[in-house]
């Protein structure tokens, strides 16, 4: 043993393949559907033959990972990310008996159906980016797979019903009390399932964003009011707890972009007469604030 051959052992090892590209087109109707998405597989091996010894003998290329991607949806075609997913990971643990475990992440490309004279067009889609849809399966052998779905870069803002105020005062503090500000953030959303099956990942999913939004915006007339970014993290997440009984916790983050009042009494000599209605903001990319929390059913709540 050479001095640099001190005694090793693993705290994790995978190795996979990285953003796999692939356009999906089921035809065989008149409305042809599509899914353009990017997959990544990671294997756990049981042996670290590969890493410790350069023997190569039970590495499944990373070049054969992206194969089985292209195979399987030709295959089974892809109804969902989630289901796409669960089936290769499927796939990775039951054809090679060395493999111990698999993570499969999934990002998909927002495509929308073309609308044409208020008809779903059959075949043309737009690439209208509102946010992007992602999921992750983690599947130990033996195991149930785990199941997270996402959301991505869903890019949101209010001019009203925000305010921040009463928080803490000492002689660190210089911002005001506001009642009214702009709430503007960039949401991302995990969830995991209690399950992998018996229920609909696309209508969940739908849901979840809904929810987000619901609670973000609320009514088209009033809206609904945030006493912080914090209060509405909460109960977002406490909603989509309590409308999908297969989440088993969710997290969520929330930058606070920030858009900070232009101060106009900087200029005196200005007449601003009859423009109150006119607000100006100056939008500062950073700093911003960073509102983050993972938030489960109470162990009481599942009694
Ligand atoms: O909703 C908010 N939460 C904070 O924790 C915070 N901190 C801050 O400066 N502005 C805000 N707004």
């Amino acid at each position: 043993m050479t001095s640099d051959e001190v005694k090793t052992e693993f705290v994790v090892s995978d190795y996979g393949k990285t953003n796999v590209k692939l356009l999906f087109v089921r035809k065989g109707q008149s409305k042809h559907l599509i899914k353009e998405l990017e997959v990544s597989s990671a294997l756990t091996l049981n042996n670290h033959r590969d890493y410790v010894f350069g023997d190569n003998s039970d590495i499944v290329a990373t070049d054969t990972q992206k194969n089985t991607v292209y195979i399987l949806a030709k295959k089974h075609g892809i109804k969902n990310i989630e289901t796409f997913a669960l089936i290769l990971s499927n796939h990775f643990l039951s054809k090679y008996p060395h493999v111990v475990a698999t993570k499969i992440s999934v990002q998909e490309y927002p495509w929308k159906r073309v609308q044409m004279d208020g008809q779903p067009h059959n075949h043309a889609f737009q690439y209208i980016a509102d946010c992007t849809r992602v999921c992750e399966v983690n599947q130990k052998r033996n195991e149930k797979p785990v199941v997270m779905s996402g959301i991505r870069d869903l890019r949101v803002l209010k001019t009203t019903q925000s305010a921040f105020k009463n928080f803490h005062q000492d002689e660190y503090r210089t911002l005001p009390d506001t009642d009214d500000r702009v709430f503007s953030t960039v949401v991302t959303a995990s969830w995991w399932y209690n399950t992998a099956s018996g229920f609909c990942f696309d209508k969940a999913w739908e849901t979840v964003k809904a929810t987000i939004m619901e609670k973000f915006a609320g009514p088209a007339d009033k809206g609904v009011f945030s006493a912080s970014v914090q209060h509405t993290l909460y109960i977002s997440s406490q909603a989509a707890l309590s409308r999908i009984p297969q989440m088993d916790h969710i997290e969520i983050t929330l930058p606070n972009k920030h858009y900070f009042d232009v101060d106009f009494t900087r200029f005196p000599q200005v007449e601003f007469a009859g423009s109150e209605n006119n607000h100006v903001y100056l939008g500062v990319d950073k700093p911003s604030g960073n509102i983050h929390a993972k938030v489960k059913r109470a162990a009481s709540a599942k009694l």
